[in-house]
């Protein structure tokens, strides 16, 4: 397993190890007891999964607030996306900062994303899947959201033309315009 810090302290990029023979591969792709000693001490209770018919898709950013926030756990599990992470506690000194990976069916990559970080991703592919774990249960009453396309943020997003968003990303506040409940 490839474990890589990326520059936002705490979210790291995990590369599971694939065991392939005639049939395929094989790979763990949550140990509650490895992840815990690199520092992913947190308890999954909800997985979720979603498909986005098509490429240029972008779903995000998105956090929930305290006392519902949660950490999450990414991979690509058909297709490929450019998964991001952007520092929303205040006084970081990483705040508004950035960090995106590529996560396809392909690199088998995770990205493990703490509690005060948005989240978002742009599909690469046609019919591309993500599953994730998070720490906390869904609740809409806690939900956050920020522009995708913040210029604060300035995420360079792999896309040809506009993307497909939900009514509620296209309309989603700036960074400036945010009072973002976390606190580094
Ligand atoms: C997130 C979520 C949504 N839903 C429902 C609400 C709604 O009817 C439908 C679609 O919800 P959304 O439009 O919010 O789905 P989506 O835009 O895919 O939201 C997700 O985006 C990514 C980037 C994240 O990080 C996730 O935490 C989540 O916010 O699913 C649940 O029932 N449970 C959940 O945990």
């Amino acid at each position: 397993m490839n474990v890589h810090k990326t520059d936002l302290a705490g979210v790291l990029v995990i590369e599971p190890d694939r065991f392939g023979d005639h049939r395929g591969f094989f790979a763990e792709t949550y140990s509650q007891r490895v992840y815990a000693e690199l520092g992913i001490d947190v308890f999954f209770v909800q997985d979720n999964h979603s498909l986005s018919a098509y490429p240029g898709t972008v779903r995000g950013l998105h956090f929930q607030a305290p006392p519902h926030a949660q950490a999450k756990l990414v991979r690509c599990g058909r297709g490929a996306i450019f998964d991001v992470a952007v520092d929303v506690r205040k006084g970081s000194p990483t705040f508004g900062q950035l960090t995106g990976y590529e996560l396809s069916a392909e690199n088998g990559a995770q990205l493990f994303i703490p509690a005060g970080f948005a989240h978002g991703f742009a599909t690469l592919q046609p019919d591309s899947e993500i599953v994730y774990k998070c720490s906390d249960y869904y609740a809409p009453e806690t939900e956050g959201a920020l522009r995708w396309d913040d210029p604060a943020i300035g995420i360079i997003w792999p896309l040809q033309g506009d993307p497909i968003l939900s009514s509620k990303d296209a309309v989603a506040p700036l960074l400036a315009d945010l009072d973002s409940p976390f606190v580094f």
